[in-house]
């Protein structure tokens, strides 16, 4: 399988070329050349395995004869080995319209560790074979970043620095990833937002000299990876559904930031999985439900909110989605991103926004509401929701419709945002992993938004 940037001037590249590039080299993003197409047969056998089984099939089919088979199942069984749950992803039916895909069962308690534990030693593979030295630049709002640390702590050749925007993430999160005290791992706070943490390592990403010397690496979803093994947990959770007796397409959920997580499921989709809506639901950072409503992509004002993992304007994937709006056309990409950059603004047509409805529909979940249906479910179901979960739950009541089902993501457990669930009253028992984080002393380096602030940090770590 090959891959080729959605502004045309990269590829067709391999498979772990593809995931040590990161960012494409011509500012793009990359995607697979020719997206696999599934038959009915493949489904029905898929429906058979178990999670690492599938997780094995999925990656087959994008990483081609590149890693051998008996390889890549070993970095499959390490990978998803370090879960707490034996189904890795179980999907638990609320009521019969309502089942959540808890995705938050590995070792940083969030659905990150889905792809970053497999990523982090597909990264250890690779320097491992090839002799190369791995220097991992990441931007998180919080779950990502810890879940990369924990991928790779304390791992030969490779070295870590993540971005977080100082004081927006939950006390939890910030623990998880200044708490590791491993000589390899590099924390950088922010003055800014995350928006600030994406643009600085996008802006080093783009300098491809300063990448290559460096041996920069991406862990954020701008790494078609982190995409690739996101796919997976949607026939997943398609296929228990199936399994329970569902028949027809399975609405998603999805809580949305830099809609990676829901472009994993449009990929799924145009594979041949049935899917119906796939419903993107943001908090009151809106600018995706905006461009789903009225065909508008621009960024708003920056809104703290209930679910800080979310708090994000500028969307890293939205550009592989308008690639394959657009018929797979590079050039036009090409072009409108250009625009984009000068005019701060994407308008599509009223046919392309007719297009993106028959796929796509959204809701902006606000504060009140996100904590109401934390209550709700709660009192209702017994059923303890993160805040990000709340947001997908929300859009998903306002979406399913009579005899349809829908599987909402729950993206994080919810002791990591215990600060917004005691809002409600509610009190929580922290499992002891996170309890034991308490206790232990941070590092971590606080800078000004700056990229050369952030570059001489760089140069003194790397
Ligand atoms: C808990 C949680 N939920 C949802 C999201 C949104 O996912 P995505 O950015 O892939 O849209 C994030 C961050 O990305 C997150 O950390
Ligand atoms: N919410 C994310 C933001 C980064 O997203 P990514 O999927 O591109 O890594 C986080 O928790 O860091």
């Amino acid at each position: 399988m090959d891959y080729i940037s959605t502004r045309g001037q990269v590829g067709a590249i391999g498979f772990v070329d593809a995931v040590l590039m990161g960012l494409a080299d011509d500012g793009g993003l990359l995607v697979p050349q020719h997206l696999p197409q599934l038959s009915s047969d493949t489904l029905a056998q898929w429906q058979k395995l178990s999670y690492p089984e599938l997780a094995l099939e999925v990656f087959s089919l994008f990483i081609g004869g590149e890693i051998p088979r008996e390889d890549l199942k070993k970095l499959v069984d390490d990978s998803y080995g370090t879960f707490r749950h034996s189904e890795v992803t179980p999907v638990r039916r609320v009521s019969d319209s309502l089942h959540i895909l808890e995705l938050f069962h590995g070792p940083t308690f969030a659905f990150k560790d889905v792809a970053l534990q497999f990523l982090g030693n597909l990264y250890s593979y690779i320097s491992r074979k090839t002799n190369s030295i791995i220097h991992i630049l990441g931007a998180t709002s919080g779950d990502t970043g810890a879940s990369a640390i924990e991928g790779v702590r304390g791992k030969e050749g490779i070295r870590i620095c993540i971005l977080h925007p100082s004081g927006k993430v939950s006390k939890v999160q910030e623990l998880q990833m200044t708490t590791v005290d491993d000589a390899n791992v590099l924390n950088l706070a922010v003055e800014g937002n995350f928006d600030d943490c994406q643009r600085i390592i996008k802006e080093l990403f783009a300098d491809v000299k300063f990448k290559q010397e460096y041996h920069l690496r991406a862990i954020n979803s701008i790494n078609i990876a982190r995409i690739l093994a996101q796919t997976v947990y949607y026939f997943y959770a398609a296929f228990r559904l199936a399994k329970q007796g569902h028949a027809g397409p399975v609405n998603f959920s999805v809580p949305t930031g830099n809609f990676g997580d829901i472009f994993a499921g449009y990929l799924a989709k145009r594979m041949g999985l049935p899917i119906g809506k796939l419903i993107l639901a943001t908090n009151e950072n809106n600018i995706l439900e905006r461009f789903v409503t009225e065909g508008v992509y621009e960024p708003g004002e920056f809104h703290m909110t209930y679910s800080p993992s979310m708090d994000i304007q500028v969307a890293s994937n939205f550009e592989r989605y308008l690639y394959y709006l657009y018929g797979e056309d590079a050039a036009t990409i090409s072009a409108m991103m250009a625009s984009y950059k000068t005019e701060g603004k994407i308008v599509i047509p009223a046919e392309k926004l007719t297009e993106v409805q028959k796929d796509f529909v959204a809701h902006g979940v606000q504060n009140d509401e996100c904590l109401a249906t934390i209550g709700n479910c709660h009192d209702e179901h017994g059923y303890l929701l993160d805040p990000h979960t709340a947001c997908g739950v929300a859009a998903a009541e306002k979406f399913t419709a009579q005899g349809e089902a829908t599987v909402s993501l729950s993206t994080a457990h919810p002791a990591k945002f215990n600060e917004a669930i005691e809002l409600i009253g509610i009190e929580q028992t922290f499992p002891p992993q996170i309890e034991a984080l308490f206790d232990k002393p941070q590092r971590q380096t606080l800078v000004g938004g700056s990229n050369d602030e952030v570059k001489a940090e760089l140069l003194k770590f790397f």
